[in-house]
Parts: C-alpha cells; structure tokens; sequence
C-alpha cells in the first residue's frame, strides 16, 4: 500500500467526433470510447484497470464530445466503482499533452501526488500497480509503458530506447519513418503533477520563437501556415521527445498484451483479448454454456443477462452478445460483436464480423470475414439497422447503416 500523502487522480484522453473516422461506420451511432468490447464500454475497460490503484481519489474522462454523450456512463460508473469519475469537455481538440494542461486547475484541487495518464484507445493488462511501483523507485516525472513489437509494426507508433538497466528513457521519436526500435510507447503513463510545468515550457519556448520570428514578417507568414494552433501541445512530440536522455523519463515495460484499437478490425481483436482476461479478472462476465436449456458454449464468450439465445444455438469462442439480441435455433457464431437489438433467424452463420444495432440477419444466411483483423475488408461490418434477408451471404464486406441485401455480396462497401 502507498503512504497516506499519497493522492492519485486518473486522467483518460477519450479524444473527440473527428478523431474517429477510421472507426466508420460504428462510429456514427456512439462515440469510440462506449463501444463494446467484450460486453462493455471501451474506455470501461482502463477506468476498472484503475480499481487497482492505491489512493485514487478521482477519475477524469478529458475529451471533445458532448457532454451529453457520456453523462449517463459516467454516472453509473462512479456508483459502481464508489470512485468519483468525471468527464471534462475541452471546446476544441487541444492535443494530447494540451487537452490534460487545459484542465490543470480541475485536476490540481485533488492535490494529486501522482496524476495516470492513459489513451483510451489501447488495450491491455494496464499494469498500473507496478508501473506506480517502478515509477517511484526511478525517481523522475514520469514513467511510460513500453513493449516490444515485431520490426514491421513499429512505425505505427512512438518508437524509442530505453537505457537496459537504468530503464531510463534516451531518445523518443513518434511514427519514424525509418527504423528506429522495436520498442514502442503504449500509451499509459504515470506522471508527477510537475508534467504541467513541462507542458507550460512548451508554450514559453513556442513564445519566445513567435518573437523572434516577428523580426522577419515573411518568415512569420511562412511558419503561421505551417504552426499547428499555439495551445495545441502533443505529449509524445512535443514532451516526450524533447525530455529524452535528461533523467527525467523512464520506461515501464510489459510483456503482457498490448493492442491499439483505431479500427473496427481491432475491436473485434481486442474483444477477444478482453474475454480471455475475464478468465482471471471476472469469470462471472462469461457465459458457461452449462444446463440443459442453454445453448452450447465454446471458448471465451460473453452474453448480456437480456439477450435471448436459443438452446440449439452454437457459440464461440470470442463471441460478444449484446443486449436484446436474439438468436435463433440452430444459428452459428463465431469470433464477432453482435451489438443491441439484433435479431439473427435460425441457422444463419456469423463469423468475423460485427453486427450493428437492430439489424436482422434471415434464415440460413452467412456473414462472414476472413479474419484479418488489420485488413481493410478483412471483417465484415453491418452498421445500425441492416437487414440481411434469408440465404444472402455477405462476405468481406462493410454495409453502412439502413440497408437491406437482398443478394449476396463479396468484398464490397455499400454505401
Ligand atoms: N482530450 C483529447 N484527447 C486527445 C486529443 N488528441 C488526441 N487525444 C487522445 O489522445 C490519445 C492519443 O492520440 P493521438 O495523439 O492521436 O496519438 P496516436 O496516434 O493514438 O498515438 C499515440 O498512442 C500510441 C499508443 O496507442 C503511441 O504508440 C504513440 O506514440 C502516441 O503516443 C488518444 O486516446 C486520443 O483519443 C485532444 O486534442 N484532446
């Protein structure tokens, strides 16, 4: 246990509208941050990692949706939790490291010792006891959780190296083009309250570079059209990098799973990876399959107390029902999200892919991906409200909402 001065807040940065377009078309029904993974919300997910934190006092939800949008999440989770979590509305996207420094006051009153600071977008065992453990023990501002990933994949992300015994942090480059490390950020950090005076640095020395540009009005025009808007500060380029190799960074890394979800094709992923954590953190989420009356369970599946199964039904593994669905005699599923309301008929199969809310699916109908989840087509997507008539098949393909097949497609986007 921590000593009692001891205060943590946890901030999750839930981003805003704009930031998921990649997450088309399931984003159009509900923000990226509530949509299920293995039967709750995202961002559900690193709010009850934070159970585990000695001395949390508050959770902060910093983002640019309505406030409207969470209101009702945010509620019920704090009741759950007997923790306070509060979602906090920027009025415009101010960057990673500016949306936490816009809200620095809020965050301030708790008298944190120690402020969380995660993406809501990634998933993972978010080892945060440890990492607070590590953290004190290197002594610097901050610790980032970091893990190794194959050589190919790493440019998607802030690469970086680390000192092998120290753990300290030595150089921090986001999305390089050429190689740099296999060791990439995973978005999860502990920080000292003192992150805000590094950020306020940033504005200080973006200041001091507008003044002296004033000197030539041309060079001035040139760089405004290039600048990004002054209060936008991004943590990994813009603190990250520059506290590189000066004994105030260090890394954390874990060797536990790790995934970033920016596609709908790494939500079906990452909801597996969720139910296969269920196993030790809350076996009573997954669906047993035992009983005479119940249908017949395999691997890791999660089924929400009102959706209706029929017995004869097969289903798993990594399978997420949600809601008010229905499914049917003799219906087969397999590695998918089937959202609220849906309605599958007997004996249709679906397998990697995600069904939206209030869809149909008719008799002896198949939906199908191929299962590559980082491939453009590689699940197959029917967004709110499509109905799928009997003995259509849909292969590879992503249907956007209020549309009927009535013929069978492959590798499509219906629009
Ligand atoms: N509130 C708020 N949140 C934001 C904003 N901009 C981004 N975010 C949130 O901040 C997190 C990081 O988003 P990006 O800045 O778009 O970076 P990224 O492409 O996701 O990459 C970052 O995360 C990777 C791990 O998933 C890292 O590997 C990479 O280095 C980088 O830090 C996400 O949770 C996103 O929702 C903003 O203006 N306001």
């Amino acid at each position: 246990m921590g000593s009692s001065e001891e205060r943590v807040v946890a901030v999750i940065m839930v981003g805003g509208p704009t930031k998921g377009t990649r997450f088309r078309p399931l984003s159009l029904n509900v923000p990226k941050p509530l949509f299920p993974l293995a039967g709750q919300p995202m961002v559900h997910h690193p709010i009850s990692a934070c159970r585990n934190i000695p001395n949390l006092v508050q959770i902060y939800l910093i983002g640019f949706y309505e406030e409207r949008e969470f209101a009702l999440y945010v509620s019920s989770i704090s009741h759950e939790l007997r923790v306070p979590v509060r979602y906090l509305r920027e009025d415009k996207p101010h960057g990673s490291a500016g949306g936490l420094y816009s809200f620095r006051d809020h965050i301030m009153e708790e008298s944190p010792s120690h402020i969380v600071l995660l993406n809501c977008d990634v998933c993972c065992s978010f080892p945060l006891e440890a990492m607070l453990g590590a953290h004190k023990s290197y002594g610097g501002i901050g610790t980032i959780l970091v893990i190794k990933v194959s050589a190919e994949s790493a440019s998607q992300f802030g690469e970086l190296v680390a000192d092998l015994e120290t753990k300290e942090l030595l150089h921090y480059t986001e999305k390089p083009e050429t190689f740099v490390s296999n060791l990439i950020n995973c978005g999860v950090y502990i920080f000292t309250p003192e992150i805000f005076s590094a950020i306020e640095d940033v504005f200080k020395q973006r200041k001091e570079r507008a003044n002296l540009r004033r000197v030539s009005s041309f060079e001035a025009l040139l760089s405004a059209t290039k600048a990004l808007p002054a209060d936008f500060v991004r943590l990994d380029q813009d603190i990250l990098s520059p506290l590189a190799g000066k004994k105030q960074l260090y890394t954390f890394e874990t060797l536990d799973f790790w995934e970033q979800i920016k596609t709908p094709g790494m939500s079906l992923r990452c909801s597996g990876l969720y139910l296969s954590q269920y196993r030790h953190t809350s076996p009573q989420l997954l669906a047993s399959g035992d009983g005479t009356k119940k249908a017949t369970i395999t691997g890791d599946v999660y089924i929400h107390p009102s959706a209706k199964v029929h017995p004869s039904a097969k289903i798993g593994p990594n399978v997420s029902i949600s809601a008010n669905a229905r499914i049917g005699a003799g219906v087969r599923l397999i590695s998918c999200i089937i959202l609220d309301d849906v309605e599958i008929m007997e004996n249709a199969v679906v397998i990697h892919s995600i069904v939206g809310w209030k869809s149909t699916i008719g008799k002896w109908s198949r939906v199908q991906g191929e299962g590559d989840y980082n491939a453009k087509l590689g699940i197959t997507i029917l967004g709110e409200a499509v109905d799928v008539e009997d003995e259509v098949v849909v292969i590879n393909s992503v249907v956007l909402p209020n549309k009927t097949l009535t013929v069978s497609v492959q590798e499509e986007i219906i629009l």
